[in-house]
C-alpha cells in the first residue's frame, strides 16, 4: 500500500476541521446511533419545512440549527437560491460552515456494519479517502492504491503514481440503495446486501451520480461548486439536487485537476420517503437528466477560469445559454447558481463573517432558550422554579 503520510493520523481526529450537515424535517433520533462517531463534531442542522416546528436533538451534541426564517434573515433576497421543502436546503449548511471539511448525511441513514460485524466509522473512512490522492488520469484496476491492502498494478506508469488531490468522497448505502423512483417502483423489495470493500477514483472526463446521503468533501476547495440545485417548492423538479451538484462539481474537478472517489464507507439507509410521491417529485428530472448530462459532459471551461467561483459562473452562463433554450427551468437554475456564488462570497468575506457571527449568536440564543424551557419548563408564563 502506498504509504499514508504520517501527518494524516492527527488529521483523522479533525474535531476543528470538519462540520456535519444534516437536512431534516424529522426529529433527529438517528443521532443516538451515531453518537460514538458524531458527538465529537459540530453539527449544522438545516430544518426544512415549517420553521415553527421544534426539531428534537438528543442531548450532548454541539449543534447550530437554521430554519427557513434564519435562511431568509441571513441571505435576504439571495435566499431564493436555497431550495425549500427539499433536501437541497442542506447546501446552506455548507455556506455557513467555517470548517475545511463537510460531511453530510440524511436523517434516515444509520450506522452500517462491515462483514466482520464492526460498526463503520464513516467519518474516519471519508477522511482516509480525502486525505489520500486520487488517480483520475489512469485507472488502477485494483481499486484505490492508497487504501490499505491495495497497490498500483503492473503497467501503471510510475510518473503518474503521485495522483492528485481528492476533494470529494462519495459513500454508499446498504439496505435501501439510491435508486430512482421508477426503479424503486419495479423493484420495491430490492435491497443492497453487497458490501464491496473498495474505493475507486472516478476517471477524468466521466460524470457520476452523486448521492447526498453519505457524502464528504473539501469545503475550502470544491465548496463553492457544491450547490444543491433549485428543487422542491415552486420548482418543477425535485430529487435531483445532489445529482446537479455532482455533475457540476465533477466538471470543475476535472478542470482544476482534482479527484473524486466513490465506494466505502457504507451507511444503512432505511428509506423514509414515499415511493409513489417520489415518482411525482422526480418525473421532470428523469427527462432533464437526458439533456443535462450530455451537455455537462461536453462543457469545456476556459483556462482563464482559475478559481472554482469563476468556473461555476462560467458553467452557469453556459447552462443559461444552452439548456435555457431547452427548458426555462434551466434559466432559473442558472440564475440560482449565480446567486449562490454571490451569497457564498458574501458570507465568506470579513464583513460577511461578522454578519454571520451575529446570526450564529441569535441561533445559539434560541437554542439555549429551548434547553432552559426543556430543563425548567415554563408554567403559566413563569419557569417551574419561580412557580414552585
Ligand atoms: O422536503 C424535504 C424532504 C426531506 N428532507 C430531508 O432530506 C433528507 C432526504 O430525505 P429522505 O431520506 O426522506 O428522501 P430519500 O428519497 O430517501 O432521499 C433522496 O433524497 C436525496 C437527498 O439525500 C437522496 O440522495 C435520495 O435518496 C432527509 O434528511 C430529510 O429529512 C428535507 O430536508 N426536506
Ligand atoms: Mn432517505
Amino acid at each position: 500500500m502506498a504509504q499514508l503520510s504520517s501527518s494524516m493520523e492527527p488529521m483523522l481526529k479533525l474535531r476543528d476541521e470538519l462540520d456535519i450537515v444534516i437536512p431534516t424535517i424529522r426529529n433527529l433520533d438517528l443521532l443516538e446511533t451515531w453518537r460514538p462517531f458524531f458527538e465529537p463534531y459540530h453539527l449544522i442542522i438545516i430544518q426544512d419545512g415549517d420553521p415553527s416546528k421544534t426539531i428534537k436533538v438528543p442531548e450532548g451534541f454541539d449543534y447550530e440549527l437554521y430554519n427557513r426564517n434564519d435562511i431568509n434573515r441571513i441571505l435576504g433576497h439571495k435566499a431564493s437560491c436555497i431550495s425549500f421543502k427539499d433536501s437541497a436546503c442542506r447546501c446552506f449548511g455548507y455556506m455557513v460552515s467555517k470548517k475545511k471539511y463537510i460531511y453530510t448525511i440524511d436523517d434516515d441513514c444509520f450506522v452500517a456494519k462491515d462483514p466482520s460485524g464492526k460498526d463503520i466509522n464513516v467519518i474516519e473512512q471519508h477522511m482516509k479517502n480525502l486525505l489520500t490522492p486520487s488517480t483520475p488520469h489512469f485507472f488502477n484496476t485494483l481499486y484505490d492504491p492508497f487504501a490499505s491492502g491495495a497497490e498500483f498494478v503492473r503497467g501503471y506508469p510510475f510518473s503518474m503514481r503521485e495522483g492528485v488531490k481528492t476533494v470529494v468522497s462519495h459513500g454508499l448505502w446498504l439496505n435501501t440503495p439510491d435508486y430512482d423512483a421508477p426503479t424503486k417502483l419495479v423493484k420495491p423489495l430490492e435491497r443492497n446486501t453487497k458490501y464491496v470493500d473498495a474505493v475507486m477514483t472516478i476517471p477524468k472526463g466521466t460524470l457520476f451520480s452523486m448521492c447526498g446521503m453519505n457524502l464528504a468533501f473539501d469545503r475550502e476547495l470544491i465548496g463553492p461548486a457544491m450547490y444543491f440545485g433549485l428543487m422542491g417548492d415552486k420548482h418543477p423538479i425535485t430529487g435531483y439536487d445532489d445529482m446537479w451538484a455532482g455533475w457540476c462539481a465533477k466538471v470543475i474537478c476535472d478542470h482544476m485537476g482534482w479527484g473524486v472517489k466513490t465506494g466505502l464507507p457504507y451507511v444503512w439507509h432505511k428509506k423514509a420517503s414515499n415511493r409513489s410521491e417520489n415518482l411525482k417529485r422526480e418525473y421532470e428530472g428523469i427527462f432533464c437528466q437526458e439533456v443535462g448530462v450530455p451537455f455537462l459532459q461536453s462543457v469545456v471551461l476556459p483556462k482563464e477560469c482559475t478559481s472554482v467561483q469563476q468556473c461555476y459562473l462560467e458553467l452557469a452562463k453556459q447552462v443559461k445559454d444552452t439548456l435555457g433554450q431547452v427548458d426555462p427551468y434551466f434559466i432559473k437554475l442558472a440564475d440560482g447558481m449565480v446567486t449562490w456564488i454571490e451569497a457564498w462570497d458574501d458570507l465568506n468575506t470579513p464583513k460577511g463573517n461578522q454578519k454571520l457571527k451575529h446570526h450564529k449568536w441569535l441561533v445559539s440564543k434560541r437554542r439555549s432558550k429551548l434547553i432552559t424551557k426543556k430543563k425548567y419548563g415554563v408554567v403559566d408564563g413563569k419557569s417551574k422554579r419561580d412557580a414552585n
